[in-house]
């Protein structure tokens, strides 16, 4: 299992590159972002071969983030720009030998009736469907993912089943779930289950972390993180846990989460650090 920290939540005391640095020397092996394309994916792979860390993830663009965008893939009126952003993505995840990168539903508008509702349905399916015809490097899959309707209202995606549901509707290889735990607790609940299904279905592509309700350490969780990873452990998960979260304070200091509970081998030890 490779636990990655998210350098877009994580270690935000510090510039974007510099997090790179710190998620190593705090002992990380993987990291993962949300978006990268401020910054050169070649300056950004130089940065991660130079300390020893291995980028997991990153999001396709999303839009205009501080406008409100919260992607592309599902509004009619954007599939120009939806397509447009995907070679883009490819760029980025090639260069930083990434095989997966998250494509964003994006949200509906406040006034859409039923009707606009189905159309946004339709754009988004049909845009997945163009998705997995481009060209992409063997194995490589994209991304959906369930999130909450508190933290972004509007949000298309919000159910793990809508998820499994159209990556089974679409009948496509290359297409798999990002399951937030996050995300599934606050919309569902009843999270062991669920994982366990997702684990047993071979449509779970990534695994996000964070404690509910706040989204700070996962050791501040109403959600049983031991549990969590007991079952990952019994099932051999051997993808990748990206710890999506805001610390409450200080990024190293609130990382005692780790040993608490019981997962400091996923992390190097100070001996093997550079
Ligand atoms: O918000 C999340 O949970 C994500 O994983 C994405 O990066 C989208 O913001
Ligand atoms: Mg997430």
């Amino acid at each position: 299992m490779k636990l990655a920290a998210n350098i877009s939540m994580m270690f935000t005391e510090l510039a974007f590159p510099d997090r790179i640095a710190a998620a190593a020397s705090a002992g990380f092996r993987w990291i993962e972002c949300m978006f990268p394309y401020e910054f050169e994916a070649e300056e950004l792979l130089d940065l991660a071969r130079r300390h020893n860390v291995q980028f997991v993830l990153i999001n396709a663009p999303a839009g205009d983030w501080a406008a409100g965008d919260r992607g592309l893939a599902s509004d009619p009126d954007r599939v120009e720009e939806f397509k447009k952003s995907i070679p883009l993505a490819l760029h980025y995840a090639k260069t930083l030998g990434i095989n997966q990168a998250h494509v964003l539903a994006g949200c509906y508008p406040k006034s859409a009736d039923a009707g606009d509702l189905q159309h946004y349905w339709s754009t988004y399916r049909s845009n997945l469907e163009w998705l997995v015809e481009q060209e992409a490097p063997t194995g490589f899959h994209w991304l959906i993912e369930p999130i909450n309707t508190r933290d972004v209202p509007g949000y298309l995606l919000n159910y793990q089943a809508q998820a499994h549901d159209l990556i089974t509707a679409i009948g496509s290889d290359r297409l798999r779930v990002q399951m937030d735990l996050y995300h599934c607790q606050i919309m569902e609940g009843d999270i062991l289950t669920r994982l366990r299904a997702a684990l047993a279905s071979g449509r779970l592509g990534h695994i996000q972390i964070a404690g509910v309700p706040e989204r700070h350490e996962p050791n501040d969780s109403e959600l049983n993180y031991r549990k969590v990873f007991d079952l990952l452990e019994t099932m051999a998960y051997q993808g990748a846990v990206g710890c999506e979260y805001r610390p409450r304070g200080d990024t190293l200091e609130g990382l005692g989460w780790v040993q608490q509970l019981g997962l400091t081998a996923l992390l190097r030890t100070q001996g093997d650090r550079r």
